[in-house]
């Protein structure tokens, strides 16, 4: 009975994930021993009923294992009936035992993998490069990593706790039954044929369902996340209307891929009886005439169709696992194909400085994101302890320099280097090190204000983190919070207003102390006063750094020291005719 309702698919992406069951190797294996102990258990089952008729009732001698186990006892019908009585309750007691220890070692193995798994799914995925995420909605993201790495849960749990118990107790009933008798055990696994047939071609067609249905569920997470991050554009512009229908069309993609499971689901299990029955009624019959032909006992007949009984529960079982493991292969499918997605290559190691003296060369250097070129074979110089300042149109290019030089992305052709360093190249933490960034609108994250200063850097101690909240101006407006810079603040740092936001993005680049810093419109959006505070806490950082800032705002235009004019992803004026220094 092995090519069972289970789908295979699973089993096979499962395999992709093997070196995670690999760390529980141990445990899973004595789970299988539990579920063999569980089935001998099950397969001692009907032999006292079988000694009580053939024995007891029928006043005759019987061969099975029990009457061979009980002769000793002297043969006395009440010794018997004890015997078989006591023999009752020990093996319930006996298979009730190792089904429990059963699914507890295999199940909670199950939920470590899934737990490991879905750990270095997210690690994975954080590193991925920002070309990989600039092309993925948050919320599908989101929902592989919670409702597909679930899915795969469930499929774990399934086949531990389902599969692996359901096909060693068809195989095991099947060989019994055999050995039993082999007219009646061949009988009673005639059926398997047509089950096989059955469930093979009902996972293919649930496989194709689920995947569908996965596709949307995430497609619909992610519209879900678009439009609760995007929830003031949607109130202050009252489309909720428009909202619901997007909505809507990817709902009723996820319904008609669930119904469509649904209705193979509901197709299939009464296939799948009409085989079982078939099974029954020839065992019936046949069973019954060799009887009364003397061929066998009526004890064993009862032994016989019990284990036949037994065998079709766990087929049923399994039939209903076809959907979770069909959920679940699509879900792996899914999850696989976000490991699968390369990690930039580690750095080669070299000799690093402590801290870079700043100097950035863009030599000939162009960038296409994907959807054409936006930077023309660009060449700039900014020498250590330079302010520069990038002026241009919207769209000129200005915020790709920054975030090349941030290490975001790659260069498509030319160079980039900072100290002579080619930076794409570079160890990352290294580069963190020596590049701060204050970005347009600072992210903060939940959790209080200095843990907010301290994402800049996890070891700096609470005096570093005080004058670095006072230099950015920060201890100013903490003071009038309830617990100053122990107050939490929600997600995306709701509760302060944009300026106090970017003083805290000020705070966390001082806090760096990184000799190159760049600053990507730190002003914009904000009022006159909260402007001059800003610009205040700024000064207080470029100075005696390298500088590269954006802005369309000509208060920040003081600390500067060169202004570079930018359109269409090129300089403004006469290239500065630069040759690119030796690389190191
Ligand atoms: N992640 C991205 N993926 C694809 N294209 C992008 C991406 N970021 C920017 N672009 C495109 O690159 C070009 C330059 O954008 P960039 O943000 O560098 O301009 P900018 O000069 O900073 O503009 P602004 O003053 O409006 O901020 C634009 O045409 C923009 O559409």
């Amino acid at each position: 009975m092995r090519g069972h309702p289970a789908d295979f698919g699973l089993l096979r992406q499962l395999w992709r994930f093997r070196s995670y069951g690999r760390a529980h190797l141990k445990v899973l294996l004595l789970g299988v021993g539990f579920r063999v102990a569980e089935l001998v258990a099950d397969l001692a089952q009907p032999w006292p009923l079988a000694l009580v008729i053939d024995d007891v009732l029928r006043g005759g001698h019987s061969h099975g294992p029990l009457a061979r186990l009980v002769s000793p006892l002297g043969g006395s019908p009440l010794a018997m009936l004890t015997a078989a009585a006591v023999a009752v309750l020990v093996i319930t007691l006996a298979s009730g035992t190792f089904d429990y220890l059963g699914d507890r070692v295999m199940n909670g193995a199950g939920e470590r993998i899934t737990a490991a798994i879905r750990a270095d799914v997210f690690a994975h995925l954080q590193r991925l490069p920002m070309a990989f995420h600039d092309r993925q909605a948050v919320g599908e993201l989101t929902s592989r990593i919670s409702t597909d790495t679930d899915r795969i849960e469930d499929g774990l749990v399934d086949l531990f706790s389902t599969l692996l118990p359901g096909l060693l107790s068809i195989a095991g009933f099947a060989a019994v039954l055999v050995s039993v008798d082999w007219r009646l055990g061949l009988i009673a696994i005639s059926c398997a044929p047509l089950v096989f047939v059955t469930a093979s071609r009902y996972t293919r067609l649930t496989r194709q369902a689920a995947r569908h249905q996965r596709a949307a569920e995430g497609r619909l997470a992610g519209y879900v996340a678009e439009s609760l991050q995007g929830i003031r554009t949607v109130h202050a512009f009252g489309r909720h209307d428009l909202h619901d229908a997007r909505f809507a069309t990817d709902n009723t993609s996820a319904l008609n891929a669930g119904l469509q499971s649904v209705e193979l689901r509901a197709r299939f299990t009464p296939l799948l009886e009409a085989a079982t029955a078939v099974g029954t009624a020839v065992l019936l019959w046949a069973g019954g005439f060799g009887v009364l032909s003397n061929w066998w006992s009526v004890g064993l007949l009862v032994v016989v169709a019990s284990y036949m009984r037994d065998m079709v529960k766990p087929m049923r079982s399994l039939s209903r696992l076809a959907l979770t493991f069909t959920q679940g292969a699509a879900s792996a499918e899914r999850v696989a194909a976000i490991l699968d997605q390369p990690l930039r290559p580690p750095a080669p190691p070299r000799p690093l400085p402590r801290r870079a003296t700043g100097r950035i060369d863009l030599y000939e250097g162009s960038l296409d994101y994907g959807r054409g070129p936006v930077l023309h074979r660009l060449n700039l110089v900014v020498r250590p302890g330079e302010r520069i300042m990038l002026l241009g149109p919207n769209g000129a290019g200005k915020t790709t320099v920054l975030a090349l030089v941030a290490g975001l992305y790659s260069l498509t052709e030319g160079q980039l280097l900072l100290d002579g360093l080619p930076i794409a190249q570079l160890p990352r933490p290294w580069l963190r090190r020596q590049v701060a960034v204050v970005l347009q609108d600072t992210f903060l994250f939940s959790g209080t204000l200095t843990d907010n200063l301290r994402y800049a850097r996890p070891e700096a101690g609470p005096e570093e983190i005080a004058s670095a909240a006072d230099a950015a101006l920060v201890t100013q407006f903490a003071a009038e919070l309830p617990d100053g810079l122990n107050t939490e603040i929600g997600d995306h740092g709701t509760g302060l207003s944009g300026g106090q936001r970017q003083r805290v993005g000020i705070a966390r680049a001082l806090l760096l102390d990184a000799p190159v810093v760049l600053l990507d419109e730190p002003t914009t959006g904000l009022d006159h006063t909260a402007e001059q505070l800003v610009i205040r806490a700024l000064t207080r950082l470029v100075k005696d750094r390298t500088v590269i800032m954006t802005t369309h705002r000509p208060a920040l235009g003081s600390l500067a020291t060169r202004t570079v004019h930018m359109d269409g992803g090129a300089l403004c004026g006469p290239a500065p005719g630069i040759s690119l220094p030796s690389t190191t």
